[in-house]
């Protein structure tokens, strides 16, 4: 099967600021695309111009194979969940979920009525009386009921408790796995996702600066707890990420793999060796790339 997405040199300028900078990434089907990165990165821009909400300034963009402006076939197939969803405030619930059928050929509406209830949400409310939080788990019941062949979710949790955005991220890997499609999903809360992606895309100001599968990446870093001295010695010739002491101890995150013999040397001196976070990782992978372009413009 050809990739869903395909994104070559994208940029995108407001001005003379430049806020996505020749981008280039394709997304396979059938999987759970991470889009990452901090506030202001280019993530909603990047969707927008995918779902055809705004034009791209330079570059090339294939969504299923074709251009997405103005052409209902590609948008037919496309469900984008985005941050603060409007939808027309005199609506009920229950109207949009009764309508929704009319924009997404693989309208769940049972499986809809099945979300409402699980999220608490009142049918029959009126859109310009919903909570922050309830707006939000319609917007998510939309992205998951439509089943739309390719779903974008832009930060589709604002207001959401804890309970509610656990409920998304439980429904949307069962019904992933029961009906695959891809699914891209924008978030900050990297950490409470982390086991439902398969790919992560990192943007930091603009650019690109990870394009991974997730277990690839994971493998990338890991974490060494132990004595301070002794952490020392052993990360003397190795490229470290971040580094935190207490008191005698440290705790340093190192980039790169141990073979056998250097696990064992690392056990000998009694360090511990953690897995890190992608959370820590992108944390980490972003700070430093921040840091090397200042050095670049200095
Ligand atoms: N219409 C616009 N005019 C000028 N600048 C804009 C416009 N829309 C977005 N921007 C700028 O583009 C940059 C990228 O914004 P974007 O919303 O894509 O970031 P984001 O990664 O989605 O951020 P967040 O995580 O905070 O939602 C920001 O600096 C934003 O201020």
């Amino acid at each position: 099967m050809s990739n869903v997405i395909e994104v070559h040199g994208l940029t995108k300028t407001y001005g003379d600021v430049t806020v996505v900078d020749n981008v280039s990434f394709s997304v396979e089907p059938e999987k759970i695309y991470g889009l990452l990165g901090r506030n202001g990165a280019g993530k909603t821009t990047i969707m927008q111009i995918l779902t055809a909400q705004t034009f791209a300034t330079s570059g090339m963009v294939s969504v299923f194979g074709e251009q997405p402006y103005e052409n209902s076939k590609v948008l037919n197939q496309i469900c984008f969940v985005k941050e603060s969803q409007k939808y027309p405030d005199h609506f009920r619930v229950s109207d949009i979920l009764d309508l929704a059928v009319s924009f997404f050929p693989n309208w769940d509406r049972a499986y809809a009525y099945s979300l409402v209830e699980e999220f608490n949400l009142p049918p029959k409310r009126r859109i310009k009386a919903l909570s922050r939080g309830m707006s939000s788990a319609l917007g998510i019941i939309v992205g998951l009921a439509s089943r739309a062949p390719l779903t974008l979710f832009d930060e589709p949790y604002l207001g959401l408790d804890p309970v509610a955005r656990s409920i998304f991220y439980d429904r949307l890997i069962e019904d992933y796995a029961e009906y695959p499609r891809t699914i891209v999903l924008s978030t900050h809360l990297i950490d409470e996702v982390s086991r439902l992606l398969e790919h992560v895309l990192v943007i930091d100001q603009g650019r690109l600066i990870i394009d991974e599968e997730t277990d690839a990446l994971r493998e990338q870093a890991f974490t060494l707890v132990g004595s301070a001295s002794k952490i020392d010695t052993f990360t003397a010739d190795k490229q470290t990420l971040g580094r935190k002491s207490f008191g005698s101890l440290a705790e340093v995150t190192i980039l790169g793999h141990l073979d056998a013999s250097e696990r064992r040397n690392a056990e000998a001196l009694g360090l511990e060796l953690a897995p890190v976070s992608l959370q820590q990782l992108v944390v980490h992978l972003t700070g430093k790339s921040q840091i090397a372009r200042k050095a670049v413009e200095v």
